[in-house]
């Protein structure tokens, strides 16, 4: 008797090249397990640096690309030049790879920062999409410094930074993404990589259509014409990733800690993976938390102070002024506390990430942006979707914190900005429900890729 072997049909396999940062593993990680869940195949490249444990998602192949950078380099924290380094360094090894898998990868999908795979991978007449891990806004205001830089109007006067950008209310000067007032070459060189990319076949963005229509529609009526854009926002949501994912360990501690805590009664301070503070900033930070006489969680990575231990100041005297009434950890599991009852209000620094996790979970903003997009962030949630206020000062001051978290946790302004807020929540709920936006977008996407 005759047999049929029942065939498995083989998974179109894709190759995700995620940009080193944790604000940028994160999405490409939630991405790459919502499309093996939808039936392809997923190869991640990632570097030396900041390279993931393959053993933590034994679903994905992995390929590790040699970034040759310096150990002077890892240790710099100078973003601009690891990433030129890596944009550079990378190329042999991506090259070598597809050679190796010619016919096998139907597309290559990569962080906008990994500029460099959309040619390696046009040279290989293999399809390639970017990953836009900031707003539409964002990109129409680093095109904003661009414009600035070509017409010989950089560095800015000081007088105008609190000048609005013409045509990008309700942006300031001060708000452009990269310091528009000093030395801006190696962040304009690599945005005018990522803004000539040509060969693209789509663009994945975590964005949501409506928090940011006119910024959207602008940017299909100048860039991609020729293109899709799929906004899946929020990404974190679409599919759950291990916490592994993270670089580094995250502290549970907190959330007994939480648990004891009354309803909207917390403060979460976070601010993100990158930004780094002064000594004198942190101080500031501690009395303004500790004078506020809320409770709070908050985030010291190390690190993440310049000249410093972490946290070394907390003095006997901040001990005793703050109690049990502040749970200090260096890492958190950020979405979880994010959803947690106790927490009514989320001071951070504005990163895209945290920020779609925040108006996913509710919880309203106190602001303090400190690079690239964060600043056009923090004007958008203060002033176009007012669920959040800035803390603007140019020096960090301890009364300015205060008196913002008691605005934030327990003043009429607070409770508005909070019910904003909790409307967002619903709102994005219904982005990810069937028949939502950011779920069309993602079968499109699937049928889109599944067509290659
Ligand atoms: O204790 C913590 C702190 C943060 N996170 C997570 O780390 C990510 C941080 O991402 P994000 O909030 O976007 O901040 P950055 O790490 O600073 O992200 C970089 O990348 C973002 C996306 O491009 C940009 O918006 C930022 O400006 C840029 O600094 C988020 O998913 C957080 O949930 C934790 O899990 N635990």
């Amino acid at each position: 008797m005759e047999t049929k072997s029942l065939e498995v049909p083989k998974r179109q396999r894709l190759l995700l090249v995620p940009c080193p940062y944790q604000g940028h593993i994160n999405p490409m990680l939630h991405l790459a397990t919502f499309l093996h869940q939808n039936g392809f195949a997923i190869t991640v490249a990632h570097t030396f640096f900041n390279s993931l444990n393959p053993h933590h998602h034994p679903d994905f192949t992995f390929l590790r690309l040699n970034d040759r950078l310096s150990d002077d380099l890892v240790t710099s924290s100078d973003v601009a030049s690891v990433l030129l380094a890596i944009n550079h360094n990378c190329r042999a090894g991506l090259e070598e790879a597809l050679a190796a898998a010619v016919g096998d990868i139907v597309c290559v999908i990569h962080d906008e920062l990994m500029y460099f795979c959309e040619a390696v991978a046009s040279g290989f007449g293999v399809r390639s999409m970017v990953v836009r891990t900031t707003t539409a806004a964002a990109c129409i205001s680093r095109l904003a410094v661009l414009q600035l830089q070509a017409e010989n109007r950089l560095p800015l006067l000081h007088g105008s930074i609190e000048d609005e950008v013409p045509n990008l209310h309700p942006l300031r000067f001060k708000d452009l993404p990269f310091s528009a007032f000093s030395e801006t070459s190696k962040m304009a060189q690599i945005i005018l990589n990522i803004y000539t990319i040509t060969t693209s076949s789509a663009v994945i963005w975590n964005t949501i259509p409506w928090l940011e229509p006119s910024e959207l529609t602008q940017i299909k009526a100048k860039f991609c014409k020729k293109v899709p854009i799929f906004p899946i926002a929020p990404i974190h949501k679409i599919s759950p990733i291990s916490s592994s994912s993270s670089l580094l360990n995250e502290d549970s501690t907190c959330l007994p800690w939480l648990h004891k805590q009354p309803p909207n009664s917390v403060i979460y301070v976070s601010l993100g993976s990158i930004a780094l503070l002064t000594n004198q900033q942190l101080l500031e930070m501690a009395w303004g938390l500790a004078n506020s006489k809320q409770p709070f969680l908050w985030v010291v990575r190390p690190g993440s102070v310049q000249g410093s231990g972490g946290t070394e100041f907390v003095s006997k005297e901040f001990q005793e002024k703050v109690g049990d009434r502040g749970c200090i950890v260096e890492w958190a599991p950020q979405k979880e506390v994010l959803g947690h009852r106790a927490v009514g209000g989320f001071w951070s620094h504005c990163g895209w990430n945290s920020t779609l996790e925040s108006l996913s979970e509710g919880v309203p903003m106190l602001c303090r942006p400190y690079s690239g997009d964060q600043k056009v962030n923090s004007r958008y949630i203060s002033c176009v979707w007012r669920v959040g206020l800035a803390l603007e000062g140019h020096e960090l001051k301890r009364k300015e914190v205060e008196m913002g978290i008691r605005k934030l946790m327990v003043e009429e302004e607070g409770r508005r900005m909070r019910e904003r807020a909790m409307d967002f929540k619903r709102r994005i709920e219904d982005c990810l429900r069937e028949d939502g936006s950011s779920s069309l977008h993602l079968k499109e996407l699937v049928d889109f890729v599944m067509s290659f």
